[in-house]
């Protein structure tokens, strides 16, 4: 109870006794919701982790284990209505740390993805829709200025976190690997309304320090990007001293760090809360989906010469992929990243 994990063993001290309400973002919006269940005695909560059956949530009091009451199960018609992480709820503490969910406040903000092939009622209605995380302010959107760079996508995830109630930041990462990021912040301000854009290199720390303008206490962040732009080391960048043993997670775990991650909520050492959680990690892939290829042209056309036409550019005989790849054309970080997301993509598709 004196720490709280980001992945076992790894372990974070934070003193609790500093911490309140506000600092996990709890604010008169959520207040005023919260009158007529503090009468019951119920403590406001915020989800940090949400399982099928049951949600790990913060308090005043410490963390607790918590379950749907029956009636509000019940009610909760919609998947829209059942909590997820980020949101505030209402709870009846119990002992031994537990309790018991009576209300789900209203979000603020909310990132959705539509569930394909699932409709609500007889002949098909409406797309039943899932909501995957609540009550994030302000999100990173994360765009590498190497080949990732692809104003189609920046402006995808603008139009993306504009619907969800958050605001976005530009962050075009990697700027030692373009030629000209002046040009490229340009075109990217152009499309990106009133969200500020910056260029930045988040393999030096030291020049991160403008994030932290971005932060503030109670205020929750989360990051959107595609794979490999660069999103961890932003996060560890912003961690400071933790940054250590966060990039051991994701390094150590790797793509099991959906499962062994305990809490995707976090406060950070400067104020602020940072929301790292599978749905939000995923939801860049259902943009992307479509343009994988397009945003691995350079792949795709060198797999055009592959001997197999569904070569997966793995262990295949006559690979021209991987040729280019032992012959220096192409690197091998970025066919890493080619796999990493192909794989992320198939995972995907079979869980749906
Ligand atoms: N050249 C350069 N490389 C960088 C920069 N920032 C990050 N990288 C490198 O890019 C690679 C990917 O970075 P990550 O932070 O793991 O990317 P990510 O977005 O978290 O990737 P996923 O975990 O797959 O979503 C690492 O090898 C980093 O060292 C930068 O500013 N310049
Ligand atoms: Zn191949």
């Amino acid at each position: 109870m004196a720490a709280f994990f980001i992945a076992s063993p790894t372990r974070i001290s934070v003193n609790l006794t500093a911490m309140n309400l506000q600092d996990w973002g709890w604010s008169p919006f959520f207040a005023d919701q919260f009158d007529a269940w503090q009468r019951h005695g119920y403590l406001p909560a915020r989800v940090i982790r949400g399982e099928k059956n049951y949600f790990r949530v913060w308090t005043e009091k410490g963390e607790l284990t918590v379950r749907f009451a029956g009636k509000m199960r019940h009610r909760a018609g919609g998947r829209g209505d059942l909590p997820v992480v980020g949101d505030w709820v209402a709870v009846e503490p119990q002992p031994d740390e537990r309790g018991q969910i009576h209300a789900l406040l209203e979000r603020k903000s909310s990132f959705a993805r539509n569930l394909p092939g699932r409709r609500k009622g007889k002949g098909g209605g409406r797309v039943e829709q899932q909501v995957i995380a609540a009550n994030v302010d302000l999100v990173l959107i994360v765009c590498g200025l190497d080949r990732d760079y692809n104003l189609r996508r920046i402006e995808r995830y603008l139009t993306l976190v504009g619907g969800s109630g958050a605001e976005a930041v530009v962050l075009l990462n990697k700027a030692d690997l373009c030629d000209d990021p002046e040009k490229c912040l340009a075109e990217v301000r152009e499309i990106a309304g009133d969200s500020p854009v910056h260029s930045c290199m988040a393999k030096q720390p030291e020049q991160l320090n403008f994030l932290f303008d971005y932060l503030q206490p109670g205020r929750t962040l989360a990051l959107l990007g595609s794979s490999g732009v660069g999103k961890s080391t932003i996060l560890n960048g912003l961690l400071g001293e933790e940054r250590q043993k966060i990039g051991e997670v994701s390094d150590a775990v790797g793509k099991g760090r959906h499962t062994t991650t305990h809490r995707e909520l976090f406060l950070l050492p400067e104020g602020g809360i940072l929301m790292d959680n599978p749905g939000m990690r995923e939801l860049h892939l259902w943009g992307e989906e479509e343009d994988l290829a397009e945003s691995f042209t350079d792949i795709e056309e060198l797999a055009t010469g592959c001997k197999f036409s569904d070569c997966a550019h793995k262990t295949e005989p006559g690979c021209t992929v991987r040729a280019a790849v032992d012959d220096g054309r192409l690197s091998a970080s970025r066919l890493k990243n080619y796999h990493k997301l192909k794989d992320e993509l198939a995972n995907l598709q079979r869980r749906r």
